[in-house]
């Protein structure tokens, strides 16, 4: 039988918030077994950005990143983010490191091709380095994974938090029984943006199609949802979205993704 591994992804908007962002590390800290962390980082970004007078555009949850973005980008989550993340983590004695794709040469993307939009110094994933990954998990070494990836010939990319957690779960799929874990503010995928109890416990792709058909799933949900069933088709093998309290051991509500 292949050992439980847990990927949990934390939004952005979660890690804003420094009373919510502890008690998340305390409670992946307190995670048996192998895990990895990966975390967003949009909300800084571009608060980072406004600082620096420069404008923020979003299209399809994904951040339009020219030559000035990327730097905030590479500020914002591979400095500020990451750093604050591992040290409370360390903190936990947990032990963390923290890294971008370039890092290990962990994750290799290409440019996002240029269709009806160009998203600039925007990357699509190619290939996860398993071995690199395994071995820090067989070394008790947890791996905290920003939004940043690489071309492998210098050049960084953006990429969405959500895409590379699906990403680093498939490939881990093939060595330990992979559970991803997309943490953010509500508790789970809602039927009603304004009502926070309305969360739709299972999705399969059927429903799934219905919801989009509804107009109930829109904004950084359309490519969370993409990201879970291209998991799953994937070998991964539980994807769930919901609160930070979904990875504790208390009983809360979730939003479970099934084929
Ligand atoms: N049906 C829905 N249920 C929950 N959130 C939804 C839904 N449709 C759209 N959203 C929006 O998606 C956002 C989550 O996407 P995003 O901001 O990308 O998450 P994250 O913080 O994990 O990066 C929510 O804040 C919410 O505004
Ligand atoms: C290409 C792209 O859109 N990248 C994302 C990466 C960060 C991210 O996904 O962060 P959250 O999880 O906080 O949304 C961005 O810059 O917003």
């Amino acid at each position: 039988m292949k050992q439980k591994v847990s990927i949990v992804k934390i939004g952005g908007n979660l890690i804003e918030n420094e009373t919510i962002l502890d008690e998340f590390i305390s409670n992946f800290a307190e995670l048996e077994g192998p895990k990895v962390l990966i975390h967003g980082g949009g909300k800084l970004a571009t608060q980072l950005a406004g600082k620096l007078s420069i404008p923020t555009q979003m299209i399809e949850g994904r951040r339009i990143t020219d030559a000035e973005t990327l730097k905030v980008i590479i500020m914002a989550y591979g400095g500020l983010a990451s750093k604050t993340i591992v040290a409370k983590l360390q903190g936990k004695n947990c032990n963390a490191i923290g890294l971008s794709g370039a890092d290990l040469n962990l994750i290799r993307s290409v440019k996002r091709p240029v269709k009806e939009h160009d998203f600039g110094f925007v990357g699509d994933v190619e290939e996860v380095n398993t071995g690199a990954l395994t071995l820090l998990l067989e070394n008790d070494i947890t791996p905290v994974c920003c939004a940043i990836t690489h071309n492998k010939n210098g050049q960084l990319f953006n990429t969405n938090a959500d895409t590379i957690a699906s990403e680093i779960a498939r490939a881990l799929s093939n060595h330990y029984e992979t559970h991803l874990y997309y943490c953010f503010e509500k508790r789970g995928v809602l039927r009603d943006l304004k009502d926070e109890d309305s969360v739709i416990e299972q999705i399969n792709a059927a429903s799934y199609k219905q919801l989009l058909g509804e107009g109930i799933i829109a904004d950084g949900m359309l490519p969370k949802l993409h990201n879970c069933f291209n998991a799953l088709k994937e070998n991964v093998s539980y994807v769930y979205i919901g609160s930070i309290d979904m990875i504790s051991n208390r009983q809360t509500k979730k939003t479970t993704i099934t084929l």
